[in-house]
């Protein structure tokens, strides 16, 4: 289908991509998310928007203005030829100062606009940042699981700087057109044919721009995986947390060579589109230019004949010029809203993922203590994104109080089951109760400030060593004793009193004078974060997997005393630790295989009995 066809016919190509691009009418219906974008400005802040408006509508009318006194100044100066010596040239030189000082009152108001236009930018920039991050923070696990979700994601993301322009393009537009306004009012005294020349001669270049930001942004758009793909890889072959494997592995040319495939198909695509668009653009405006010319000439032979004088000949061809400019600027920047504001869609459909587990209206207040303890009811549950069930049939109690270890081989649901007592995602069938009545009757919110949960793969955070340790209950940031008891009590103190800094110790190596930790210091600070915990629930997913033997067995000793009294799930792939619970949960393949205390399950001789066997075995 030629350029032609898809143009008049409005019909929808399919790109490289694969994805159909926007019809026309689908573009302008993307400029409903304006309003909500000035919204966004103005709430940014008040003042700023109010300002640059005031700004530009001053600004809009100096053209007219100067060109108006430019008229005057030709008409006096061939007056002044025409009778030299007989008059004065004082009201020349007014003019000609009048000028001057609108010309300098322009460029004060075009940088004050400018420095407007920066500011506000930056601080809409950082605002919807904000909201974008506070947004992310409402939710749900499984939705930061699903890839369409991460490209909506990165969509918002990447947008931070073009919606900056964006604002800069809409503010620009409206002065535009209130310039336009002025100039179109002089010429039409002249010949409103004129302005309908000028119109028929941009359209073209209009048609042509706004087809090819469709294109472009179909392009993007559809390359979005792709393009999150070669930031991962640009990441990862250049960054200290993989440059040890890379260097072991010679991973690097795989790397580069997966990143070189990518971006180079991207490039070939964009060069085809670049380089019809740079062709068409040339086309569309020698029409542009043809049209002007026509115009200049009508112009020239109406003063020729002694219709207009020299000065209206001035005024009339400089407000024609830049009308033609005004026009073709205003419609291609219409052609480049448009597309900003199918960006703009994806930045609000971002916002208009809403989570799923949200608190019921008249949420019931979290027992304190815990009377009963969680009641799986014949819990089941799978992934979003896998047909596979993680966790099966499960019925059991974890009674208040008592020290729950789960014992399982690797993906066998044990971390799926901490991530549902969490109410991290809601089993797809069956239900957990507390207390007799589910999850669901809490606000999860309450819920979660009431268990404590370190996962084995907990965050590393490039912070102080303080900080990374109140993580645990951030309110308490600055509460330096608690911090340091919860220290003590995870074994974490010895490690962080041999830091440089100590507690303010930088650690990670991302930031300067940052010290990295072994795995097992690492996860020292970690259990300190569930010391801080006021938890009723402590929950400690093989956080403690690359301690030693006898820090571990020391940790684990620390924590059934320190958390006395209080419920706990331990989960451990070493029987010397398991065998403090009070109970053991032996789970297979998502199913409950066996339950009971360590001495039960050795005289049951089942699963647990042959793991713990197997293990001792290895010891001996
Ligand atoms: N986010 C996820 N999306 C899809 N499937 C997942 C996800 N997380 C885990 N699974 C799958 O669910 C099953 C249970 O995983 P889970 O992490 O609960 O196992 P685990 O017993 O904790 O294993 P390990 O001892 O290795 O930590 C596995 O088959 C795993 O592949």
């Amino acid at each position: 289908m030629s350029f032609w066809t898809r143009l008049l016919n409005l019909t929808k190509p399919t790109p490289a991509t694969g994805k159909p691009p926007l019809s026309v009418k689908e573009r302008f219906t993307a400029l409903k998310n304006i309003p909500a974008f000035l919204q966004l400005i103005w709430e940014t802040n008040r003042a700023m928007a109010l300002g640059s408006i005031l700004v530009r509508i001053v600004r809009a009318a100096i053209p007219l203005a100067m060109l108006q006194v430019a008229r005057l100044i030709i008409d006096e100066v061939i007056f002044l030829t025409q009778h030299t010596g007989q008059y004065s040239h004082s009201h020349l030189f007014n003019l000609v100062l009048i000028e001057f000082g609108l010309a300098i009152f322009s460029d004060i108001l075009n940088r004050g606009a400018a420095l407007l236009d920066s500011l506000l930018g930056d601080l809409l920039a950082n605002s919807t940042s904000v909201k974008l991050m506070e947004h992310a923070a409402t939710l749900d696990l499984d939705q930061f699981e699903d890839a369409n979700f991460y490209d909506k994601l990165e969509r918002a993301r990447r947008q931070t700087l073009s919606r900056t322009v964006l604002m800069s393009q809409v503010l620009g537009q409206m002065q535009d057109a209130i310039t336009m306004a002025f100039l179109a009012v002089g010429l039409l005294t002249f010949n409103p044919w004129l302005i309908v020349l000028l119109i028929i001669a941009v359209i073209p270049a209009f048609l042509g721009e706004s087809h090819f930001n469709e294109r472009s942004y179909s392009l993007v758009h559809g390359w979005t995986p792709e393009r999150r793909e070669l930031d991962y890889l640009r990441l990862t072959g250049a960054s200290d947390e993989t440059a040890k494997e890379i260097k072991i592995f010679g991973l690097s040319g795989f790397l580069i060579d997966r990143f070189r495939e990518l971006s180079d198909r991207f490039y070939t695509d964009n060069r085809k589109l670049a380089i019809k668009r740079a062709s068409w653009g040339s086309l569309f405006a020698a029409l542009g230019s043809a049209g002007y010319y026509g115009a200049y000439l009508f112009i020239i032979i109406r003063t020729v004949n002694g219709h207009i004088s020299i000065g209206d000949l001035t005024f009339y061809a400089g407000s024609f010029a830049r009308m033609r400019g005004l026009l073709e600027s205003i419609l291609n920047r219409f052609s480049s809203i448009a597309e900003g504001a199918l960006y703009l869609q994806d930045f609000f459909d971002f916002f208009a993922i809403k989570p799923n587990i949200l608190p019921k209206p008249n949420a019931r207040p979290f027992p304190n203590p815990i009377r009963e303890g969680f009641r799986f009811d014949n819990v089941g549950f799978k992934y979003s994104n896998s047909d596979k069930w993680a966790i099966r049939n499960l019925n059991f109690t974890l009674k208040a109080g008592e020290k729950l270890a789960l014992v399982g081989e690797n993906g066998a649901g044990k971390t799926t089951l901490v991530k549902l007592l969490a109410r991290l995602y809601d089993p797809t069938e069956g239900r957990i109760l507390l207390d007799g009545y589910d999850l669901h009757e809490y606000n999860p919110v309450d819920l979660r400030r009431n268990i404590g949960v370190i996962f084995q793969d907990f965050v590393k955070f490039q912070m102080t060593a303080a900080h990374n340790i109140a993580v645990g209950r951030i309110e308490e940031k600055d509460n330096q004793p608690r911090i340091q008891t919860s220290a003590a009590q995870s074994l974490a103190d010895t490690v962080i009193n041999k830091l440089p800094d100590g507690y303010n110790q930088m650690i990670g190596r991302r930031f300067a004078k940052g010290v990295d930790l072994s795995g097992g210091e690492w996860q020292k600070i970690a259990l300190g974060r569930a010391y801080m915990r006021d938890a009723q629930l402590l929950i400690l997913d093989e956080p403690t997997a690359a301690l030693d033997a006898r820090a571990e067995h020391e940790v684990f000793q620390r924590f059934a005393e320190l958390t006395h009294g209080k419920t706990a799930v331990l989960i451990s792939h070493r029987f010397s630790t398991v065998r403090m619970a009070d109970r053991i949960l032996v789970i297979e393949r998502g199913q409950l295989l066996e339950i009971g205390s360590h001495q039960e399950l050795l005289a049951l001789n089942g699963r647990y009995a042959e793991l713990f066997n197997l293990q001792a075995k290895g010891y001996q």
